[in-house]
């Protein structure tokens, strides 16, 4: 059974629906939720650049920025053009492509950054300083008051280019939330398209999240952006707890890279909302790109894609033990909750190994087109799992296994069935 958060029905996989009862889904229709409304904003060409690993020369962040364009994201965010000169023509150069998502730039709360910023044609200016007393004594060093003034006027000025901007405090949820609120609130008065919170150690969990981001809405009417790093494997939850608690934009990155271990993967926030809300993901994002977006960036920072990953990991749709196995074959919604079709992957049954089942070993006889009836099938899955006791067999073996037993039937020899039947499993040396 499956159940979809916007028209709260549960399906069961096939044509069949029926109604259950508000008591089940009051949570899900909560009027402030954005989980079917929301925005990404894409930073694998900015938090993604802050990954050990990263170097994107122009050519590549131009590749990056078409392919996240095409994939659909809404936004992308640019590392600060006070980087390097390089990082500054490269906010031209993107800026001027003409692509559909907007381009924003990510500086500090700073004059010098602003004026640099709002001069390579981007379309949006995050801002941000950090609010906790950490980041306000061992990094910039600045009070609450100072943080305050300096965010005005940077904010007007980046306002007065006619060019959205965004302020976020750094580290919010180590920030004291009087602080906090006080300056949503002012920075929100001043006019900001959004404010952001960010989780910028990985300390906070789903609970935590959404508590502050539902306080922060019914603060500030601006739109609300949030931003999760992954030290302690929230990224994705805290994401869909602040969309459900309002808020409107998340930041992501391509295979989650960034800062540490980095930030809300792409892929996995793609999988949490597809689960959902399928119709508006597939409405809103190319998914069959996703496996090419990630081995892109994967290519590009020298490393793998993760056996694990999200959708594209390589045993992502593979399906092993026995009663997995027959379920599956019956229905697949018996335990996939996202379809492979629909990202443009496949579907794969393994049965060469000793958590096999005879219901499987039956599907796979069928596809090789052989004809053996059920107390035959069950004899050579038998078979199948002495030798898949000493090791895993590979799928060609199984074949050749599921054919020869197969002639030897039709041969009516019975001496022929027992040889295959006492094929001597190779212990490994
Ligand atoms: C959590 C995040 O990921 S935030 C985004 C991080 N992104 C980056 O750091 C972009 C890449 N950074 C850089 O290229 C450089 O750090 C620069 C150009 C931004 C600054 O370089 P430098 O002037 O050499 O300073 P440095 O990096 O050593 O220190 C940071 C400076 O910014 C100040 N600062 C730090 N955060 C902020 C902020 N949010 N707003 C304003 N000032 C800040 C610090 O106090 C320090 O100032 P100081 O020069 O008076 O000591
Ligand atoms: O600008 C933001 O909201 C987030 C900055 C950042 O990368 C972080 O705090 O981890
Ligand atoms: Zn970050």
């Amino acid at each position: 059974m499956e159940t979809t958060a916007n028209n709260a029905e549960i399906t069961d996989g096939t044509e069949g629906r029926r109604q259950i009862p508000p008591s089940v889904y009051t949570r899900y229709s909560d009027l402030l939720s954005r989980v079917n409304n929301f925005s990404i904003i894409e930073s694998t060409l900015r938090e993604g650049e802050q990954f050990a690993n990263a170097f994107f020369d122009t050519n590549k962040k131009i590749e990056i920025a078409k392919a996240l364009d095409e994939f659909g994201v809404e936004y992308i965010e640019l590392t600060s053009p006070a980087a390097s000169e390089q990082s500054r023509q490269d906010c031209e150069v993107i800026s001027k492509l003409g692509l559909k998502a907007k381009i924003l730039t990510h500086i500090r709360c700073h004059m010098d950054d602003a004026k640099i910023a709002v001069e390579t044609g981007v379309d949006g200016v995050d801002v941000v300083i950090g609010t906790s007393s950490y980041l306000r004594e061992f990094s910039h060093g600045k009070d609450m008051a100072y943080i305050a003034k300096k965010a005005t006027e940077v904010i007007n000025f980046v306002k007065s280019k006619g060019i959205e901007v965004r302020f976020s405090s750094e580290d919010s949820f180590r920030s004291d939330l009087v602080d906090l609120l006080s300056l949503y609130r002012e920075v929100d008065k001043l006019g900001v398209n959004r404010v952001g919170i960010a989780d910028t150690v990985g300390c906070a969990n789903p609970r935590q999240v959404y508590d502050l981001v539902r306080t922060l809405r019914g603060v500030v009417s601006c739109d609300i952006e949030c931003h999760f790093h992954n030290d302690t494997g929230c990224a994705i939850a805290n994401a869909y707890a602040a969309l459900e608690a309002g808020a409107t934009h998340i930041d992501t990155s391509i295979l989650g890279i960034g800062e540490r271990n980095g930030i809300t993967p792409i892929g996995g926030l793609i999988a949490r909302m597809y689960t959902a809300d399928k119709d508006y993901i597939k409405s809103k994002y190319k998914l069959h790109m996703l496996r090419d977006l990630e081995n892109l960036v994967a290519d590009s920072v020298d490393v793998q894609v993760p056996f694990n990953n999200y959708i594209t990991g390589y045993c992502a749709f593979t399906h092993k033990a026995g009663i997995h196995a027959k379920a599956i074959l019956n229905n697949p919604s018996t335990y996939e909750i996202l379809k492979p079709e629909d990202f443009g992957m496949t579907r794969y049954v393994n049965i060469g190994h000793r958590l096999t089942g005879w219901n499987a070993v039956k599907n796979r006889v069928e596809q090789l087109g052989l004809s053996l009836t059920d107390d035959q099938v069950k004899i050579i899955t038998a078979k199948i799992k002495e030798l898949g006791d000493i090791r895993p067999q590979k799928m060609e073996d199984v074949d050749n296994l599921l054919r020869d037993y197969h002639s030897a039937i039709v041969s009516g020899d019975e001496s022929q069935v027992k040889n295959v039947l006492s094929v001597v499993p190779v212990i490994p040396s």
